[in-house]
């Protein structure tokens, strides 16, 4: 998993990701599909995709009980995508059992798909962490609490905003998986995110992997914004 860029394919239906990908063509993408889409076409989308080429982050968020995440886990494993997640807030027991069910349905021969947890969305600004969500430790805190769970259970890494990589890389090692999202360009607008970086800074802290979704999806013109996020990864950022 060599790439760091993996795009996320927030689209309603296959017709508009596919139009999407047409800009991209002859390139093996890594793409993120989220609960828009894969709840829209199903399995059939991740065969397309598959198809085609791509590696793909299937980003459906388990959190529910053990048993019924080890069985969701078995079927996703056989869809044979390269990356799948939960909730850390499930618990140990429930991560463990994403592992297990993982395991049980990949086929033989192939590699388990990567297990990540979410520690805190991000989306979630502290304010939201303590008034709504009732949790009264800082929020840098609760994120690495909960990527120390997701270690503990024996899970390939975590998803993060970038701003926690180092705390993360520093108390679960560098081999841990940072998958970091809310990424945005200087000038972008941050739309319902709140933990934001620039792809120049998430390089900077150490992130595994960036997820961009509307800064490359809604640009104008979208290979024009995937090579800026190339060019600003490796240090060339736009004043
Ligand atoms: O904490 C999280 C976990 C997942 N996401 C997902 O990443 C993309 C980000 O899209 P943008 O358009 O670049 O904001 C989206 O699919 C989210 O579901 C996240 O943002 N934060």
């Amino acid at each position: 998993m060599n790439d760091p860029f993996i795009v996320a394919l927030d689209f309603p239906t296959l017709e508009e990701a596919k139009t999407f990908l047409q800009s991209f063509p002859n390139k093996s993408l890594f793409l993120k599909v989220g609960m828009e889409l894969y709840y829209q076409e199903g399995p059939a989308i991740i065969h397309y995709l598959k198809e085609q080429g791509h590696r793909i982050f299937l980003d459906l968020k388990l959190h529910d009980i053990p048993n019924t995440v080890k069985r969701a886990m078995q079927g996703l494993a056989r869809l044979g995508v390269d990356l799948v997640n939960v909730h850390a807030a499930g618990g140990t027991r429930m991560m463990e059992a994403a592992l297990e069910g993982l395991e049980a349905g990949t086929p033989n021969g192939a590699r388990r798909p990567y297990c990540i947890a979410v520690t805190q969305l991000t989306s979630t600004s502290e304010q939201m962490l303590h008034n709504e969500l009732w949790i009264d430790r800082p929020l840098e805190e609760t994120v690495l609490h909960y990527a120390s769970l997701a270690k503990k259970s024996g899970l390939d890494g975590v998803v993060c905003s970038a701003k926690e990589v180092p705390l993360i890389r520093k108390h679960c090692g560098e081999a841990f998986l940072t998958v970091t999202p809310g990424i945005r360009f200087a000038d972008d607008e941050k739309n319902d995110q709140v933990r934001v970086v620039t792809p120049y800074e998430a390089r900077k802290l150490g992130a595994s992997f960036i997820v961009v979704g509307r800064s490359i999806t809604r640009a104008e013109n979208s290979v024009a914004a995937y090579k800026r996020l190339q060019q600003e990864w490796k240090g060339e950022e736009k004043e």
